[in-house]
């Protein structure tokens, strides 16, 4: 028996992506709307009731009315977009997140993916809160540089007309739509300096965390915490860091997230930093996993 799933918003970047990775499969049946269609309610509440899962690739006030669209329907919906990211009545799109998680997502009819910042914030803070060796209420920063498909079309437009920059920084109001998500899911009770920015690359990030060390929290220390997080987890993998660049697209086209950890114990400073694919475990990747989760199928299933 095949799964009938329909992106809505498939011509954007996030849909794509999904659709690439999914649509040579025997196990799913693509519906698709005509494309001169695609804003209009009637075809895709049409499209919501033929579908046993929908994934939602639209901007946020789109995708809570396509919420809205579906919300007497028995479709079950992921949302890629920032609308539901702290609503508790959505199950949170990372399966690695905690024990519990993945069985949240398998059981949901509502989940929402992480946005691809805080994928990477949140696959490095949330166990070393967890393990006590970050407090909940530590200064902490966050530094990230993302491809520009982060941007979504229009940011694209602006990079192949050859009229942006080749690296920018913004969010400095610290009011980045992701902060809250970060704050919520990793456990922080005090809101870190978010500092992201985007360079002339398309895809792939880096998302860093600087820390002092000291008696506790050593190299070895936050090592060992994430690795025991990750122990098992078949798309995060933990390293100690040899001094070697770190290079942002290392893991484009892939559903991967490395976590590495670095830095000097003889004068304390240290950094850990995730690297990933913002259209792979950021975005579509994560989409095609949580789906496989929720189908019960591999979870590696096209990724
Ligand atoms: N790009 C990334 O790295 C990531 C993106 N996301 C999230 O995924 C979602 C999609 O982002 P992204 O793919 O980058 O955005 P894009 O701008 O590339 O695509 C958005 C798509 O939604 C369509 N759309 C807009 N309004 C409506 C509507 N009312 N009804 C139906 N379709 C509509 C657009 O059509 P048209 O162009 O014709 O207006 C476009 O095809 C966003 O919420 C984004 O925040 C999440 C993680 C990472
Ligand atoms: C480079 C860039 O512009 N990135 C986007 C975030 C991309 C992302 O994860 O989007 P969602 O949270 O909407 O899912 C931004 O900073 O707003």
């Amino acid at each position: 028996m095949a799964y009938s799933v329909f992106i809505d918003g498939e011509a954007g970047t996030t849909g794509l992506q999904i659709r690439e990775r999914i649509e040579t499969r025997d196990d799913i049946r693509l519906i698709a709307i005509d494309p001169d269609r695609r804003k209009d309610a009637t075809a895709r509440r049409e499209a919501f009731q033929q579908a046993d899962v929908a994934i939602l690739c639209l901007p946020d006030d789109a995708a809570r009315q396509a919420v809205d669209l579906a919300r007497d329907l028995d479709v079950r919906i992921i949302d890629a977009s920032t609308a539901h990211r702290v609503d508790d009545r959505w199950a949170f799109g990372f399966p690695e997140l905690n024990a519990g998680a993945r069985h949240r997502i398998a059981d949901a009819r509502l989940v929402s993916n992480p946005g691809c910042y805080s994928t990477g914030a949140i696959a490095i803070l949330a166990p070393l809160v967890a393990a006590g060796l970050i407090a909940p209420d530590e200064p902490l920063t966050i530094n990230a540089v993302s491809g520009y498909t982060g941007g979504g079309k229009a940011l694209i437009a602006e990079y192949e007309d050859g009229a942006a920059p080749a690296h920018f920084v913004y969010g400095l109001n610290q009011r980045h739509k992701h902060i809250p998500e970060i704050m919520a899911h990793a456990g922080l009770s005090r809101q870190p300096i978010f500092a992201p920015a985007v360079g002339n690359f398309a895809q792939g990030m880096a998302v860093q965390v600087p820390l002092f060390l000291d008696d506790r929290r050593t190299l070895d220390s936050l090592t060992a915490a994430l690795a025991d997080h990750y122990a098992g987890q078949r798309f995060i993998e933990v390293a100690q860091g040899t001094g070697s660049r770190i290079v942002p697209t290392d893991l484009n086209d892939t559903n991967r997230l490395r976590i590495t950890v670095q830095g000097d114990p003889d004068n304390g400073c240290a950094t850990v930093v995730a690297v990933l694919d913002n259209l792979g475990k950021g975005a579509s990747g994560a989409a095609v996993q949580n789906l496989n989760i929720m189908l019960g199928v591999d979870e590696g299933s096209g990724l």
